[in-house]
């Protein structure tokens, strides 16, 4: 009996799977046919936005203003279908929503009903309902010969139930699905059923439904090193964020994994799909590192949006500077602190006079010889520095003041008792001492026009920096700061104060120079005789986005972690702009979260913020963010961490290093690589993270070494964290610094200890015990 029992339910499950198997055949190639329809729809427009640049090239610019304005525009955006035809976008189109009748069953602009809720009537009392509409969405709109939609964009109002809709909250929709395609081929649907309770009919067929869900997909998919869009799956609660009115101040905190980063960049693509043209004054995304611009930067074009766009690590805000090098956190500390503003005021004054400045000015006028000596000299200085005004800008007075008291000491002021003729010799003395190459000679000695790079050297000198510091840094900082300054190349907290300098000396006052001919031009004439070459519009366009510095929208990524100086910097380049501003206070690598806070309100000014919070962890499976609350309790007793969406079953594993730490870390990496298909992160302390890229020697390039503080952002399927105890005793902020590298996996930890973790007897360090 029991056998027979078995047997039939095994026989039962191999019908299901094969009834499974043919419903997802059919379903797929309904989407097929949907997918081809779209394809012959964009040929068609390609072949006519061909047919009109023939024509156009060959009617030469005939017509009206308006119809060419109107067909250069067809032009482009069959030229923008048609690029992406080009790119074989993995999912061109990646949506569906099948959706009960609509409160008022009126369609909007966009062909799709607009009613959030569903009319009275469209669920009948047996439970069943009719689909009365089905809305495929993808990267961009497409319509049909009659402008019907095919595809919607997905930042169009009418996509917004695609990503809001819940089971808690359905709204109209059904069934959602999620379509992959590989170029013009669908690959596979993954639906999620809003309304389970329901029966619904689709054409009078009952509704399929098929797969796990996208989510799940998604999110189970191997990591490489570059992050992916998430438009396909994105949630409720994300997606709040990403259409919200761009007024002021959109703020968003969220725990580790709960997608910031990737709402962050979508909503940038939202933002310009919804009000181009206010956003053609661009759109800067600030990061925290290289590695996490690197990793990021794929995601807006795979959204349909480049150009427009600067993703931008915090350290390559100031053009001309990168920065390279790290400071420790004490010197750090020091440099990202907002006392720093005093000191660079000062240096700049300071810097004036660097050693061998001039002490006499002698000048011959009037055929009479004229000094002004050192005292008399250190007045004029101290009288044109009076006031905030910026250094290189007050060079015109101080030059001023010098032919005043050159003037007096003339005695040519008496001269005449008619205004007119006193003005008129005046006016010659000036000229006749202006024009004198050593009096132009002592003004750039005496008065030198001051670059950021030049007064920041100027702070390499201790004792120089020990006079200009004092009362705002203690003597240790002082040499710290001095010591930093001193080696080649510049940190990502100097890029701050090289920005502020810029503010605080002001642009040069003279104008620039000439480009200095080339000698043979000079000879031949042939400058003049060549017409110079006119910039395109392109790149006109590339160069005015290179030399923007303010901004419509400002995303800050990572804001817990910038410095009230770093606050700044970025303040100057958003001060009319509105902002979006994502982090999370935990992960703070600033000691003084307070002291941020604070330039951070500065920076944003009185400007209304509208909160958000996001509360789902999609990146880390449960085992490992459970593990990572354990740090959390520590770094910030008493704050929330996030619920991780899924559970993998596979628990952190953890690793002694008895004899060589070398040789542990490497095997387990190399362990990990077996396990997983995707990328594995080796996060050591900063100071190690040298010796750890050659730990790593041979493995292959899945696999890299991280320092603590590169982690930030970025996530591996499986990460090796070497000595929490290391990384925690690095610096004020170490337990936050952890928090952010146990948070990086996205399937497998194993935790390397060494002897200053106090590892017990299952290797678990003592950070991590219960
Ligand atoms: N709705 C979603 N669908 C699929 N994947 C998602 C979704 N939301 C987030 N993810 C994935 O979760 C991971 C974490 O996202 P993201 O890096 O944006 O988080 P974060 O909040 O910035 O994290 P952290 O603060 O740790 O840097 C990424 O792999 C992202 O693609």
């Amino acid at each position: 009996m029991a056998a027979q029992a078995q047997q039939d339910s095994a026989v039962d499950s191999v019908h299901d799977s094969v009834r499974e198997d043919s419903v997802r055949d059919r379903e797929i190639s309904v989407e097929q046919a949907h997918l081809d329809r779209v394809y012959h729809r964009l040929e068609e427009k390609i072949h006519e936005a061909e047919f009109l640049m023939n024509d156009a090239a060959q009617r030469g610019q005939v017509g009206t203003p308006g119809a060419l304005a109107e067909r250069d525009a067809q032009v482009f955006r069959a030229g923008v279908h048609l690029s992406r035809l080009n790119n074989e976008f993995e999912d061109f189109l990646f949506g569906r929503i099948d959706l009960l009748l609509g409160k008022d069953g009126k369609k909007g602009p966009d062909g799709a009903y607009t009613a959030v809720e569903p009319a009275e009537g469209a669920l009948r009392p047996d439970g069943t309902a009719d689909i009365a509409e089905t809305l495929h969405i993808g990267r961009i709109g497409v319509l049909d010969e009659d402008y019907a939609p095919l595809v919607i964009d997905w930042r169009a109002p009418a996509a917004a139930p695609f990503y809001r809709s819940t089971p808690v909250d359905p709204g109209r929709v059904v069934r959602r699905r999620v379509i992959r395609s590989k170029g013009r081929r669908v690959l596979g649907v993954e639906d999620d059923l809003m309304r389970p309770e329901i029966k619904a009919s689709l054409d009078g067929e009952e509704l399929a439904v098929v797969g796990d869900g996208a989510l799940m997909a998604a999110l189970g998919q191997a990591r490489t090193h570059s992050m992916r869009d998430i438009v396909a799956s994105i949630q409720a609660e994300q997606d709040l964020v990403i259409r919200a009115p761009a007024a002021s101040v959109t703020y968003v905190e969220g725990g580790p994994g709960t997608g910031k980063t990737a709402v962050a960049l979508h909503r940038a693509a939202y933002l310009l799909y919804q009000d181009r043209r206010r956003y053609a004054g661009g759109i800067l995304i600030v990061s925290p590192t290289p590695l996490l611009v690197a990793y990021t930067e794929g995601v807006l074009p795979s959204l349909g949006e480049e150009g427009q766009v600067a993703i931008r690590a915090i350290g390559s805000l100031v053009d001309g500077a990168e920065a390279t090098l790290y400071d420790s956190p004490a010197t750090a500390r020091a440099k990202g602190s907002s006392r720093m503003l005093k000191v660079l005021r000062r240096a700049a004054r300071g810097a004036l006079e660097p050693e061998g400045s001039p002490t006499l000015l002698r000048v011959v006028a009037f055929g009479r010889r004229l000094e002004l000596e050192a005292e008399e000299l250190a007045g004029i200085r101290r009288t044109a520095l009076g006031g905030t005004a910026p250094v290189n800008l007050l060079r015109p007075r101080a030059r001023r003041l010098l032919l005043d008291a050159l003037w007096a000491k003339s005695g040519a002021a008496g001269r005449h008792t008619d205004p007119e003729l006193a003005a008129e010799l005046r006016s010659s003395f000036d000229e006749d001492v202006s024009s004198e190459d050593s009096f132009l000679a002592f003004l750039d000695a005496w008065w030198p026009e001051l670059t950021p790079a030049a007064v920041l050297a100027a702070m390499a000198d201790e004792r120089k920096l020990g006079r200009w510091a004092r009362r705002v840094l203690n003597p240790g900082e002082v040499r710290k700061v001095a010591r930093s300054l001193r080696r080649e190349g510049h940190s990502v907290h100097d890029i701050a104060l090289l920005d502020e300098l810029q503010a605080v000396l002001g642009a040069p006052a003279r104008p620039r120079k000439r480009r200095e001919l080339d000698p043979l031009e000079q000879l031949t004439g042939l400058e003049e005789l060549m017409p110079q070459r006119e910039e395109t519009q392109r790149e006109r366009a590339e160069r005015l986005a290179q030399e923007r510095t303010e901004y419509a929208h400002v995303i800050v990524d990572e804001a817990q972690d910038l410095t009230p100086m770093q606050w700044r910097m970025v303040g100057r380049r958003g001060r009319h702009a509105t902002w979006t501003v994502v982090g999370d206070p935990a992960q703070s690598s600033w000691s003084d979260p307070d002291e941020a806070a604070a330039a951070r309100d500065e920076a944003l000014g009185t400007r209304p913020r509208r909160r958000f919070e996001l509360t789902v962890n999609y990146r880390n499976p449960a085992e490992i963010a459970e593990l990572a609350a354990k740090v959390l309790a520590l770094a910030m007793p008493g704050s929330q961490s996030p619920a991780a969406v899924r559970s993998t079953g596979v628990e952190p594993r953890f690793a002694v290093a008895a004899d060589s730490l070398e040789e542990t870390v490497r095997a387990e990496a190399a362990r990990l690589l077996d396990l997983v298909d995707g990328t594995v992160g080796v996060v050591v302390a900063m100071n190690r993270r040298e010796e750890a890229r050659r730990w790593l020697a041979g493995l292959g390039d899945r696999v890299v070494a991280l320092g603590s503080l590169e982690a930030k952002g970025l996530e591996y399927d499986a990460t090796v964290v070497v000595s929490p105890a290391e990384v925690a005793d690095e610096s004020p902020a170490g337990l936050r610094v952890l928090y952010v590298a146990l948070t990086r996996a996205t399937q497998q930890l194993t935790v390397v200890s060494c002897e200053r973790d106090e590892p017990d007897a299952a290797g678990v360090p003592d950070l991590l015990r219960d």
